[in-house]
């Protein structure tokens, strides 16, 4: 029996691109280092922000990234709701989710200040817990956050499913032994899910709550 959903944020719960393309752009025009297209850093995301910077870094300015760091974390605190938004059904899913007293949690590599900003804005009240990168834990496909969500709920694994859009998603729930819902609308598309060996991917969000029935069989 599923009780217990823990979710990615990015490309998963909300389409954050552009407001992290944006940020990183402006950062990286303000030294005239050459910018990227939006769909670039469909590739950037997922490994948490030093590395967003350092793939969007030239080569020979690769050192720069934890002056960038800095400037991005002030920087996308104020436009992190700009343009971010949840996917079409998202909203739909954590009511019926909620309602149906499952268990929900955000583990993201995402900082922790804008994971929590987002969530409350975007989805108040649905999240017992929100846990975003820090330099208190290591970051995913590191399992520690989503054992600790599951060791907070108590919890078994068999209950528990991670949904999320990258490799990177479906490795952290083979490492913490849950199973792996892959959302196709993400960055990083079907093919990348399957290939990292999600248990199944969904084209639209509603499709979550007919696997959760049959994996509660
Ligand atoms: O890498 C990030 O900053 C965001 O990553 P997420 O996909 O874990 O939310």
């Amino acid at each position: 029996m599923i009780n217990t959903i823990i979710f990615d944020l990015d490309g998963t719960l909300v389409d954050s691109l552009e407001d992290l393309a944006n940020t990183v752009n402006i950062l990286l025009n303000k030294r005239g280092y050459p910018t990227h297209e939006l769909d670039q850093y469909r590739y950037f995301v997922g490994n948490g922000v030093i590395k967003l910077i350092e793939r969007a870094l030239p080569q020979e300015h690769k050192d720069e990234v934890m002056v960038l760091k800095q400037e991005f974390d002030e920087k996308y605190s104020l436009n992190c709701l700009n343009k971010t938004n949840a996917y079409p059904g998202v909203n739909e899913l954590l009511e019926k989710l909620k309602k149906l007293g499952f268990n929900l949690a955000v583990v993201t590599n995402k900082p922790q200040e804008h994971a929590i900003k987002i969530t409350k804005t975007l989805f108040p009240g649905y999240f017992k817990y929100v846990f975003g990168n820090s330099m208190r834990h290591p970051k995913k496909p590191d399992p520690c956050l989503t054992n600790l969500v599951i060791n907070l709920f108590d919890v078994k694994k068999n209950e528990v499913i991670y949904i999320g859009d990258s490799d990177v998603d479906i490795q952290t729930a083979k490492n913490a032994k849950v199973k792996s819902i892959g959302v196709a609308w993400g960055f990083r598309g079907a093919r990348e899910l399957k290939d990292s060996g999600a248990d199944y991917v969904v084209d639209q969000a509603d499709e979550i709550l007919e696997v959760i029935d049959d994996w509660s069989k």
